[in-house]
């Protein structure tokens, strides 16, 4: 559930109409929900409130400072893929002991940076990289907190381009391979191993494969055990699937408690959790303007002022996004591809979609909060949209740290 709403004719984000929002700040603009973020993280963390546990927002879906600010305020960890983000996390008040670090290439640089910041955890993709963590905690005179990304091979059953867990994938240490990897590690000096990770992929709406990935990740770590090498932390990854038109996405609820069901009995085995699209999608919309109405031979189009560089997901995945009036009005209801102004066809942000809309009206679009502004490119030398944060009846733009300090100046700090 999220807090857009309709009041009467009109489309509110929280306490304030977005027809207002749009006033203020012109559009395109997304918005955001601190009272959604909220509800969402919650979800998460207390369905695994009764084991030890961490939930570590994957800023990729929104790395927004704001964003992070409202999650960094709960006490939640971040699971981030660049020096960018970790930067970004530092900036709003995220803890960097609370920090993992994925990806399949990172840079000395990068790994300097994360290890002189002091995070929790590096979830190393591959040999080579641990050699490279190696060298630089070396030269340091540090050592370094590694978890192997386990790829379990289990069938996500999503969209390929976000599949991450099969054979064929380029991501993470294939299962037969990781009782060596392991042993490697531990020859390593400057090595410390204190977890197991996996990410299968992407907005999967169907609890199995998840279960079956943690069950394979357990037996490896009962197999390790009987070798000298204790896991103190399994991180699940991320990848729990959101509604955006029929999807029957299950519950945070019923995804964390399924997973902190299998590791019952295992208190010594803190459960990490890396959710990115089900806290931050529905805590956002993208709201535009309808520029034209233009009839074609065989369509008619809403011609407004987001395009693709401003929501891709549309254009790249094929991806439906739920598009709607900000503003209920008695107009008569007509089919249009709403389609943006860049200069190519795949240029549409939703087709064949039933509105009731003229010229100059304001549309959001739904499910925007993830995967959405940090994907925006400035292609046909476009601007960005702005990003605004809603919070209540107030609304701000966050861009730097003294910002947010003002902004929830006389609330506790960030919570431990
Ligand atoms: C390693 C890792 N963790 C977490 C996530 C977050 O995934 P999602 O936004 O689907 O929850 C991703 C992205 O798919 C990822 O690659
Ligand atoms: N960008 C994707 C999700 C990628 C997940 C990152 N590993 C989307 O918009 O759905």
């Amino acid at each position: 559930m999220d807090y857009f709403t309709l009041k009467g004719s009109q489309l509110f984000a929280e306490d304030i109409s977005v027809k207002e929002i749009a006033e203020t700040y012109d559009t395109p603009v997304y918005v955001y929900s601190r009272a959604t973020l909220e509800r969402h993280w919650h979800a998460f963390n207390n369905a695994v409130s009764a084991h030890k546990h961490l939930v570590c927002y994957a800023v990729k879906a929104n790395s927004n400072l704001g964003v992070l600010s409202v999650l960094a305020k709960l006490g939640s960890g971040f699971d981030i893929v660049s020096g960018g983000e970790l930067a970004r996390v530092i900036e709003a008040g995220g803890k960097p002991a609370k920090v993992v670090f994925s990806g399949v290439a990172k840079t000395s640089s990068e790994i300097e940076y994360a290890l002189t910041q002091g995070i929790k955890c590096f979830n190393v993709e591959s040999i080579p990289e641990l050699d490279r963590i190696n060298r630089v905690a070396s030269k340091l005179d540090l050592m370094a907190p590694i978890s192997l990304r386990i790829n379990p091979d289990v069938d996500a059953k999503t969209h390929p381009y976000i599949s991450t867990g099969l054979k064929a994938n380029k991501f993470g240490i294939a299962k037969d391979e990781a009782i060596k990897a392991y042993e490697y590690a531990k020859s390593l000096e400057h090595l410390n191993i204190v977890g197991m990770d996996c990410h299968i992929g992407s907005q999967l709406t169907d609890l199995a494969p998840f279960v079956d990935a943690l069950e394979r990740l357990l037996m490896l770590i009962d197999e390790l055990a009987t070798r000298d090498i204790i896991i103190q932390h399994l991180d699940v990854g991320g990848g729990l699937g959101v509604t955006y038109n029929d999807e029957q996405a299950p519950h945070p609820n019923e995804y964390a408690a399924a997973m902190a069901e299998k590791m019952e009995g295992r208190d010594n085995l803190t459960l990490i959790l890396e959710p990115g699209r089900a806290i931050a999608a529905n805590a956002g919309i993208l709201v535009t303007k309808v520029e034209f109405i233009k009839k074609g031979e065989e369509k008619n189009f809403a011609i407004v002022d987001a395009a693709m560089n401003d929501m891709l997901r549309p254009a790249l995945y094929n991806a439906w996004q739920k598009i709607e009036e900000v503003t209920m009005q008695d107009l008569p209801k007509a089919k249009y591809d709403v389609v943006g102004p860049v200069c190519e066809t795949g240029d549409f942000l939703g087709k064949d979609r039933e509105l009731a809309i003229e010229a100059n009206d304001l549309l959001a679009v739904r499910s925007a909060g993830a995967y959405g502004f940090v994907m925006a490119s400035n292609y046909n030398s476009r601007c960005r949209p702005a990003e605004v944060m809603v919070d209540g009846s107030k609304h701000f733009i966050v861009r730097e740290r003294e910002k947010l300090e003002q902004l929830w100046a006389g609330e506790n700090k960030v919570a431990d």
